[in-house]
């Protein structure tokens, strides 16, 4: 098996920063998260609220305008955006320069979200955190990874992940295709599972937290909204990824002693992960 690096609290500790007394919300980052689409409106839902409770000073959601009344009574705090169109994201439009962008949770697969996709990987200035339907787009147009930022994090599930680099054969094929993938168009790719492991270039980490309480729906969501969170305040692509993964599963070590594993829902990790950040301090 391939040598990895564990993230542990001490792996953690070598790059968390602790919150300055002086800041403001102008300097804790603004995080854009685009995504939902008719009836799974849910997921950005997720994604928004994971990000402010991470540290972010201002967060937006981008979303089809059903998503507009769903976000404001669902997180007052988060800001929105709404596409023209009522059901699925046509065209990504925003005034305003992002400190990273997260895209994917719940978006569907239109032929219009696809071209608009498109264009904002053509214009974007900002880190990228690529999920779920941003990542089945790209799969499908493979020619796209081209225009991905260097450092751009993916957070694929298994399945997303074959979508993306083909099948493969045994653990250690699945190891050598995500480090070529990674080292041929610069990016993070976190292999969400069990474990999960991210990889950034030949370099593997390996998640020490967690447990089966996260086999629930939209426990990625909340994931892709908390690493798009830690790269707007600024921690490097790989930094972002690796604490991203280990609160995420820190929430549900910390819940499960109080809620069981089939009581654990998404919104658990999101209300733990004040208790997460509290371990490191
Ligand atoms: N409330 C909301 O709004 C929610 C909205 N959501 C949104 O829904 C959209 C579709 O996302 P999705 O992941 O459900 O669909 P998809 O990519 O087809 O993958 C499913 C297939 O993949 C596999 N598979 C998955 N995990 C695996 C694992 N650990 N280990 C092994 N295999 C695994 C498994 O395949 P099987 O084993 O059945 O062959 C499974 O059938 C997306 O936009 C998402 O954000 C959801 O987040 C839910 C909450
Ligand atoms: N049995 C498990 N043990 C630990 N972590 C798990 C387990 N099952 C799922 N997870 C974690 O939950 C998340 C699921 O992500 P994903 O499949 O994208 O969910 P969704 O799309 O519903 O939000 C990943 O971070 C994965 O590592
Ligand atoms: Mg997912």
């Amino acid at each position: 098996m391939l040598k990895s690096i564990a993230i542990d609290r001490n792996e953690v500790l070598k790059h968390y920063k602790t919150i300055a007394v002086d800041t403001h919300k102008g300097i804790q980052g603004h995080a854009l998260l685009i995504g939902g689409s008719y009836g799974k409106m849910g997921a950005v839902c997720l994604s928004s609220k994971a990000a402010l409770k991470t540290g972010c000073g201002l967060v937006t959601a981008f979303v089809p305008k059903c998503g507009y009344e769903i976000l404001q009574i669902a997180i007052p705090e988060v800001m929105v955006l709404t596409d023209a169109k009522k059901r699925c994201i046509s065209n990504i439009n925003f005034d305003f320069q992002p400190n990273a962008i997260g895209i994917g949770p719940g978006m569907g697969q239109d032929e219009v979200t696809q071209k608009t996709f498109l264009k904002l990987l053509r214009t974007n200035k900002s880190p990228l955190v690529i999920d779920a339907d941003a990542l089945n787009i790209l799969s499908k147009n493979k020619a796209w990874f081209l225009l991905l930022p260097a450092r751009t994090i993916l957070t694929p599930h298994p399945k997303e992940l074959e979508r993306l680099i083909g099948e493969w054969n045994s653990e250690e094929e699945k190891f050598e295709k995500t480090i070529s993938f990674s080292l041929q168009y610069n990016v993070i790719v976190v292999m969400k599972g069990v474990p999960t492991h991210i990889v950034d270039g030949e370099t593997i980490y390996k998640n020490t937290t967690g447990n089966p309480a996260l086999a629930t729906a939209g426990s990625g969501d909340v994931l892709t909204g908390i690493i798009t969170s830690l790269l707007a305040q600024s921690y490097e692509a790989v930094q972002a990824a690796i604490l991203g993964v280990y609160l995420h599963g820190l929430t549900a070590d910390i819940a499960v002693p109080k809620t069981g594993f089939q009581s654990f829902i998404a919104s658990d990790i999101i209300s733990h992960i004040g208790e997460a950040f509290l371990s490191l301090e």
